[in-house]
């Protein structure tokens, strides 16, 4: 069994962490976890059982390191860490901005590494991430790291150019959805309806509507025009939603996410 690490467990790492353990990829002897603050991490070790250490002992003692620090962080912790992990680590990058060009120039040498874009429904075994893996990684690493995204969720390869794609539809938007869902609930909230049950429809309504899309295989239009009723209430809070902006709204707000995942990858 191979031993995963990570350094830093805040929004995203921890999602990955629980997301692992709770489908039982590996045991608890086998994931190493570091963070600024350790003390926040007490409840997680005494459920899942794993190790909560500092980043050396990650580094040291892990076959694949994941790199769930902020971006501006990368430089620092690499330098610290590039002399004392195994020869055939493999470091996964999740950070927004950073590629594997940057990992590599900062580690000094030709290390493994995987650039990858999880989200945080990881913490539900929801996840989709994509991935895109340094030319010298061969099949049983590619295994490997398919494993771990696979335990929390679906994966993807893709190309390492379309990952700030990624970010915006996948890696940043349970934001958005979660505005989304906010909405819907304040609206049903204004029309009388308690806030726990506008919460449990607006969720369910979100999470039916996407399977149906995934299942079906249907155009979303389609799916959309089969709710339009001639005449009907549907129609109305359509063609209202349409006068507010509502897919502009998303649409430039994604391309304001992309932006700035190129200014960061810039620096
Ligand atoms: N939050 C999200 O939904 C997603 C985040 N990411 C990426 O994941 C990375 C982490 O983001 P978040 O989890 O949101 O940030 P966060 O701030 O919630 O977590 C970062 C953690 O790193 C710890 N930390 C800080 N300095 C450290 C050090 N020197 N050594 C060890 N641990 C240290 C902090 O205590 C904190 O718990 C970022 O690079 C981000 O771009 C990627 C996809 C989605
Ligand atoms: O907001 C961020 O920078 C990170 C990257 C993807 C999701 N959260």
């Amino acid at each position: 069994m191979k031993t995963i690490g990570f350094i830093g467990c805040g929004n995203m790492g921890r999602a990955m962490v629980e997301g692992i353990m709770k489908a039982n990829l590996v045991d608890g002897d086998h994931m190493i976890v570091s963070n600024a603050h350790p003390e926040r991490l007490s409840e997680l070790s005494e459920i899942y059982d794993c190790y909560i250490s500092d980043n050396e002992s990650v580094a040291k003692n892990s076959d694949i390191v994941v790199l769930a620090i902020k971006p501006y962080l990368y430089k620092e912790v690499i330098t610290s860490i590039k002399d004392i992990v195994k020869d055939d680590v493999i470091i996964i990058n999740i950070a927004a901005g950073i590629s594997t060009q940057d990992v590599v120039e900062m580690f000094g040498r030709k290390v493994k590494t995987v650039k990858a874009m999880p989200n945080t429904p990881a913490m539900v075994q929801e996840a989709m991430s994509a991935l895109s893996f340094s030319d010298n990684c061969d099949q049983d690493d590619k295994e490997d790291v398919i494993a771990i995204f696979e335990s929390f969720g679906q994966c993807r390869e893709v190309e390492e150019r379309l990952m700030d794609a990624v970010m915006v539809v996948s890696g940043s938007s349970p934001a958005y959805i979660f505005m989304v869902l906010e909405a819907m609930a304040d609206g049903a909230v204004m029309q009388g309806l308690p806030r726990n049950d506008a919460y449990a429809f607006a969720a369910q309504a979100m999470i039916g509507s996407a399977k149906m899309m995934l299942e079906t295989g249907k155009h979303p239009g389609e799916l959309k025009d089969m709710v339009c009723s001639p005449a009907g209430t549907t129609i109305e809070a359509v063609a209202k939603m349409e006068e507010m902006g509502l897919r502009s709204a998303i649409i430039e707000g994604m391309r304001a996410c992309a932006n700035r995942g190129k200014e960061m990858s810039k620096k």
